[in-house]
């Protein structure tokens, strides 16, 4: 449907840019995910501040973000390599770090929470950050799992309220799952959804139910590949080679296990275990549990059902 010519002069500032587009966002959580994604918005020249615990975990998550650059210039730029350095320099230069979550949003145009799979922690994350926030700046959580609107009721901007689920790597992965909550304003999806595609990712619609799309589907099969070992049937190494030959999947459930991390993993399948106690297929496992306990987390801590080159 086309805007009557004088909403869409209104819309647009004399920069071209749209007039109300994100522009500032805040990153919190920088980890596997919120490192990926303050890196893809850093990179599509949005203002990024990147939020957690303390400089030593932030200054990992930067050198993180480096070596994922360096990847990205040595494909994007192989012919021009001062391009490249420009790039990165130009990348970094949108991004900065910050260990106060509520000085960190003072000029957010959205909020993306990216830190453990813990309601109960993001849940007193954003009660916190919406004291801090301008009125007019949007929340999203990235949670794999946990429902949209059970984080939003810690606060009360649920119309200024959605999730953004992007997939691991960040940089590589096109998809990112816009959720909606009833009291998601019209105006705040469609603005998740223009910062979605100005990310450069493809967006898909989704409802607040568990999992959303890609998560309700990958979750049942990725447990089942863990009972299959646990029920003695197959090693992880032929579970992982008979998806990769026999699917086409570029990785198999284990080495995706090992890559997202077992502890998110679990997070995961206990909260829709709670939730859930007589789905079999959200059932947890002993052996997840077992790798999880012995610290085994997976390629972020260089163990996980595999060893791997840390
Ligand atoms: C029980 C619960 C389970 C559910 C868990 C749910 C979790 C969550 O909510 C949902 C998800 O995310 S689910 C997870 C969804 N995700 C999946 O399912 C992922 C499935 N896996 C894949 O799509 C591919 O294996 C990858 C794209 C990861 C790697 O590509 P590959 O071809 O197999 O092998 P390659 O040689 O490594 O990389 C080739 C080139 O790609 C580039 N590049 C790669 N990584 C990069 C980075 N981080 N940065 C920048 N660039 C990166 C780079 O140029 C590299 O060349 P280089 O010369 O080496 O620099
Ligand atoms: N790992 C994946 O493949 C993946 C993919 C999509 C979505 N997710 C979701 O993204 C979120 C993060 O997952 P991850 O894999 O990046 O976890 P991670 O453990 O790699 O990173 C979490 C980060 O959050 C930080 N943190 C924890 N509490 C904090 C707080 N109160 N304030 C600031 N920082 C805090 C931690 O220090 C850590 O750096 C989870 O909700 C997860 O379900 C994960």
């Amino acid at each position: 449907m086309s805007l009557p010519f004088r909403t869409f002069v209104r819309n647009f500032s004399t920069s071209g840019l749209k007039k109300n587009a994100i522009k500032n966002v805040t990153i919190i959580g920088g980890g596997l995910m919120g490192a990926g994604i303050a890196q893809v918005a850093a990179s599509t020249g949005h203002s990024v501040v990147m939020v957690d615990q303390n400089t030593d975990i932030l200054n990992k998550s930067k050198a993180n973000i480096e070596k994922s650059l360096q990847r990205v210039v040595k494909k994007k730029y192989a012919e021009d390599p001062k391009a490249g350095e420009a790039f990165l320099s130009q990348v970094l230069g949108n991004l900065a770090l910050e260990t106060d979550a509520a000085t960190s949003v003072k000029k957010a145009d959205l909020v993306i929470e990216a830190i453990v799979e813990n309601l109960k922690i993001k849940q007193e994350l954003f009660k916190n950050l919406d004291m801090a926030a301008p009125a007019s700046t949007i929340f999203a959580s990235n949670t794999s799992s946990i429902p949209i609107k059970e984080i939003a009721v810690a606060t009360e901007r649920a119309d200024r309220f959605g999730g953004l689920h992007y997939f691991n790597p960040v940089p590589m992965m096109k998809l990112l799952e816009v959720i909606r909550i009833p009291q998601t304003s019209d105006e705040t999806f469609d603005k998740l959804l223009a910062f979605g595609k100005a990310m450069g990712k493809v967006t898909v619609n989704c409802k607040d139910t568990p999992g959303f799309i890609v998560n309700r589907l990958l979750v049942p099969y990725m447990m089942e590949a863990v009972r299959m070992v646990e029920r003695g049937e197959a090693t992880p190494k032929d579970v992982d080679t008979a998806m990769k030959l026999g699917a086409g999947y570029p990785m198999g459930p284990f080495e995706l296990t090992d890559y997202v991390g077992l502890d998110t993993c679990k997070f995961i399948i206990d909260g829709w275990h709670e939730k859930y106690p007589d789905h079999p297929l959200f059932a947890p496992s002993p052996l997840l549990n077992k790798y999880v306990a012995e610290g085994k987390l997976g390629n972020k801590v260089g163990e996980g059902f595999y060893k791997s080159k840390k």
